[in-house]
């Protein structure tokens, strides 16, 4: 089959996003605001021609899901309205492929600023890791904003449109049970990085952004985490 027009541009930042992702965060000036048990919050304050881009890095271990299993729900337009709760209206508008998606969202209104839109591909891989001696796999989902002339931005002037890079990069560990027992949830944990830039598309106050930032992100990830992990807890583990 002939490859879709987007396809270049979704390995490049996939790629791109991977490497971004595995930086520490030692360097480039990034500040910790904020930290429930493992997981631990950075953000760079930056201005996009005055307004607040700022970008946004978590590192997370959740016990007793597998990489694999984390993108899957992340992914999965299916599931999407069940943990995303800024979420107002959401439509897949084009399947590229199986693992490739393109989504429109509608988030909620956040007062005072207008309401928002984020018209985004969707794409998930599994990258295999060969630098790490237990070699596991590396499994991500990258979001990034895109156009289609079917919807314009601003429909009928109502949603001012976002635009987005996001990627959740996820890496299972697995602590082997004892003479080759079979591995249960116990065994496994999952190593993640969210990294996120958003621009809000049109101004927005820098202190209302920086707030809703400050609230809504550890409560996303706090609460996609708990739902992967409620989602897998009676299921079979898809490694
Ligand atoms: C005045 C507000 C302007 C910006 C509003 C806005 C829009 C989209 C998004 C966003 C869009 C996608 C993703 S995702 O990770 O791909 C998952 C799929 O939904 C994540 C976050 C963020 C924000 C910013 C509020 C901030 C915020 C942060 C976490 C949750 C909700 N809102």
């Amino acid at each position: 089959a002939t490859q879709h027009r987007l396809w270049p541009e979704i390995d490049r930042i996939s790629v791109e996003q991977l490497r971004y992702a595995r930086l520490g965060v030692g360097e480039g000036g990034w500040q910790l605001f904020a930290e429930d048990g493992e997981m631990k919050m950075y953000k760079r304050e930056e201005e996009s021609n005055g307004m607040v881009v700022d970008p946004l890095k978590a590192c997370h271990v959740v016990r007793g899901v597998t990489g694999h299993e984390m993108c899957h729900y992340f992914f999965s337009p299916d599931v999407r309205m069940e943990w995303e709760t800024t979420v107002e209206q959401m439509t897949v508008i084009e399947k590229i492929a199986d693992d490739t998606l393109v989504f429109l969202q509608v988030h909620k209104r956040i007062w005072p600023a207008s309401q928002r839109d984020a018209l985004f591909w969707s794409h998930m891989r599994q990258v295999p890791d060969h630098n790490d001696r237990d070699g596991h796999d590396i499994w991500i989902v990258c979001n990034h904003s895109t156009d289609n002339s079917d919807f314009p931005q601003s429909n009928n002037g109502k949603c001012v449109r976002v635009t987005l890079t996001v990627c959740l990069v996820c890496q299972t560990f697995i602590d082997p049970p004892k003479d080759g027992a079979k591995i249960t949830r116990d065994d496994i944990t999952c190593k993640i990085t969210y990294c996120s830039v958003v621009n809000p598309g049109g101004w927005a106050p820098a202190s209302v952004l920086r707030a809703v930032y400050k609230r809504e992100y550890p409560k996303f990830l706090k609460r996609f985490t708990a739902y992967v992990i409620d989602q897998c807890k009676d299921k079979p583990i898809m490694f």
